[in-house]
């Protein structure tokens, strides 16, 4: 990616993200495993955009290869107009991170054991520049209160606090170098359905006030709902379905999308959608 490009696009017209023809082959002792196939999408600047699926459809691979985590076999990405190169040096991953940043599902693994939640992201701020330790200091207790939290809990860690306190945490970590871009896989996946009710709230405040863009990956159609105004359906590493997602939600067009509304506890909730067996659209 050339960082000069993203900033330029940062500032211009161009979209937080655009994923063009991607794929992704794995190959394994067992013969190849066409994780994505072809997939193209577009995230506008401060958007939000859902990638919904079930386990395996190539979800996290997506976020994986946006993130220049994994790369990829073909396809292009392009952050803020940018292109992301498929194998980044760590030069560029850094200036990268100051655009774009992940929050994973499970907390836990992704923040220090042995560091306090502020040490934790003093961390981040002064990989990213942050200013001197008293403008770090500051930005911490700053960054607390956006997400909720409170300043009590500065030197706990990770061990010491609730799932949904430790969520709070990786998102105010996340948001510590000020990233136009957020790719969130799962990130409310662990926790009890009011405490996501409250992170779910937290991130759209967030958005409206920073204008950050969300790419959020959820198998969950109804935490999508309450989070994207745009989604798309992976089914077997390719999108099957795409459009706003209240549209998604009331009308889906295609059998999976069919399949996964079903399995959303509601009004039409029958019980032995519960217990359908795995959708497989060449049954
Ligand atoms: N490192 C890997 N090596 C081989 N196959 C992989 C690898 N990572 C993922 N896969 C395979 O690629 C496919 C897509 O996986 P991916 O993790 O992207 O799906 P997902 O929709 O995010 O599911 P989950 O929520 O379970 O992670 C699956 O068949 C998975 O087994």
């Amino acid at each position: 990616m050339k960082t000069d490009g993203a900033q330029d696009g940062a500032s211009g017209a161009a979209p937080a993200l655009e994923i063009i023809g991607l794929q992704k082959t794995y190959r394994t002792r067992r013969g190849e495993v066409h994780a994505v196939r072809d997939v193209s999408l577009t995230l506008e600047e401060g958007g939000s955009l859902a990638i919904v699926g079930e386990s395996g459809s190539g979800k996290t691979t997506t976020a994986k290869i946006v993130m220049g985590l994994e790369a990829q076999t073909a396809g292009a990405v392009r952050v803020f107009g940018a292109e992301r190169s498929a194998h980044p040096p760590a030069a560029e991953r850094r200036a990268f991170g100051r655009i774009a940043q992940m929050v994973f599902q499970d907390p836990y693994s992704s923040l220090d054991p042995r560091m306090t939640v502020s040490e934790s992201i003093r961390s981040v701020l002064k990989l990213h520049g942050g200013g001197d330790p008293g403008a770090r200091e500051r930005r911490v207790v700053e960054l607390f209160d956006l997400v909720g939290l409170s300043g009590r809990l500065l030197n706990a860690r990770p061990k010491d606090m609730s799932g949904g306190q430790r969520q709070r945490v990786a998102i105010a970590r996340a948001l510590a170098p000020e990233p136009r871009l957020v790719v969130l896989d799962e990130a409310v996946a662990a926790l009890d359905v009011s405490v996501q009710a409250q992170v779910l709230n937290l991130l759209s405040d967030i958005r409206e006030a920073t204008g950050v863009a969300y790419l959020f990956i959820s198998h969950d159609l109804g935490v999508v709902r309450q989070i994207t105004e745009t989604a798309v359906v992976m089914y077997r590493g390719e999108i099957v379905e795409r459009g706003s997602t209240a549209e998604i939600l009331d009308h889906p067009n295609h059998p999976y999308t069919q399949h996964l509304r079903a399995s959303i506890p509601g009004p039409e909730w029958r019980d032995r959608d519960r217990y359908s067996l795995p959708f497989d659209a060449r049954a």
